[in-house]
């Protein structure tokens, strides 16, 4: 029986592409009203230039993300294994990167989550399911560069049947970037999403949808490996007033569904992160030795960034599922299950990393493709 070799396509390091070390900026937004003095103010464009190895290293993740979901677009087909599509990603992402760990790569768990799922959803060892050609699979992966995270997410789809669905967030995702600014009310950004979002409408299988966000899942800002800041952009109106500011870097993701748009945890997880909150006792108080091992290889291997255990398992270790939900169970670790709508519904994703910078709005994911 011929054995199909496996043969794992080399990458360069993207560093081979820019000898100087300088990677490209993304999309260059000036500040709206009252902030748009910052373009030209000399005290902002000099606080800028102080971060500027800060923005460069998100330069260097987003031209990553942008050559890998190329990649991704060429390569994937109906008829892949959930796992062979995340390993093609997390080859690539490792291969540009030139470094796997602490130091960059995987930013976060490669999620290909399908259908009336939304997102958290990344295949688990011996997951045998296969990708088919009416499937609309959301592909959210995160590529970090000493802790700086590009998180950034497209939507897949084989039938353009989904085309008004997808082109729905995709304007609702814009319209979210558009309206980000130093001084913006998060409620603001979540109506303006919300107003696009509904203004459209799909038709699947002789059935008219208005297409709805789905109003529990939001953007986010992101700090140094902490990919959920502690700040949520909503994606409908929700009367939260906190403000952007100046120097934060955000995530801004919009959902739309066809579905309920609500989404609930649901099935085996995959998706894990370390509580940057932990109080030092829960750690502390970790007895039993297989958990105390495991929290080890978690804080060398992944730090505070999101992990799956697939990603454990290519450590080496074995036998260490109990540990792990023991650390979920003590609040150490988090765990991130699939969000779903309801079944036989359809949910679709768009989003970027925006860097808010001193003087200007830098959309440092935006590529070609979207
Ligand atoms: O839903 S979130 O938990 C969240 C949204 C707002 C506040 S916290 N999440 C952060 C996250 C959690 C675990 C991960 F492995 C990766 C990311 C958003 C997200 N998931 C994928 N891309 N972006
Ligand atoms: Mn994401
Ligand atoms: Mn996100």
């Amino acid at each position: 029986k011929k054995v199909e070799e496996k043969i794992e396509q080399q990458y360069d390091p993207i560093s081979t592409f820019y000898p100087d070390g300088n990677y490209p900026q993304g999309e260059v937004v000036d500040y709206k009203d009252d902030n748009l003095y910052r373009t030209t103010d000399e005290e902002k464009r000099a606080l800028d230039r102080e971060k500027n190895n800060k923005w460069n290293e998100f330069r260097k993740g987003a031209e990553i993300h942008r050559r890998v979901r190329k990649l991704a677009k060429d390569e994937i087909k109906p008829g892949m294994s959930m796992i062979e599509i995340a390993e093609l990603i997390e080859n690539a992402v490792r291969g540009y990167s030139g470094e796997d760990g602490l130091k960059g790569g995987m930013g976060f768990p490669c999620g290909l989550s399908l259908n009336h799922c939304a997102a958290h959803y990344s295949p688990n060892a011996n997951d045998k399911l296969v990708l088919n050609y009416e499937d609309v699979m959301k592909v959210d992966f995160g590529v970090h560069v000493n802790g700086h995270i590009i998180d950034s997410a497209f939507t897949l789809t084989f039938d353009d049947k989904y085309d008004d669905l997808l082109k729905a967030v995709k304007d609702a995702t814009n319209t979210g970037i558009r309206e980000a600014g130093i001084d913006v009310r998060l409620t603001d950004i979540g109506e303006a999403i919300q107003e696009v979002m509904e203004s459209y409408e799909v038709t699947l299988d002789g059935e008219t949808y208005q297409v709805k966000p789905i109003k529990n899942l939001c953007g986010h800002n992101i700090g140094q490996y902490r990919i959920h800041g502690g700040k949520s952009v909503p994606i409908v109106k929700n009367f939260d007033n906190t403000k952007m500011e100046e120097g934060e870097t955000f995530a801004i993701e919009t959902f739309g569904s066809t579905g309920r748009g609500h989404v609930i945890g649901q099935g085996e997880c995959s998706h894990y992160a370390k509580n940057p909150d932990a109080p030092a006792n829960a750690i502390s108080s970790i007895r039993v030795n297989r958990a105390k091992q495991l929290l080890k290889t978690i804080d060398e291997n992944f730090g505070t960034l999101p992990f799956c255990r697939r990603y454990i398992d290519r450590l080496g270790e074995e036998k260490y599922l109990l540990a792990l939900n023991q650390l979920v169970k003590s609040g150490v670790v988090s765990d991130y299950p699939p969000l779903v709508d309801v079944k036989g519904s359809y949910t679709a994703q768009y989003e970027h990393t925006i860097l808010l910078r001193p003087n200007v709005k830098e959309v440092v994911s935006r590529g070609e493709d979207y």
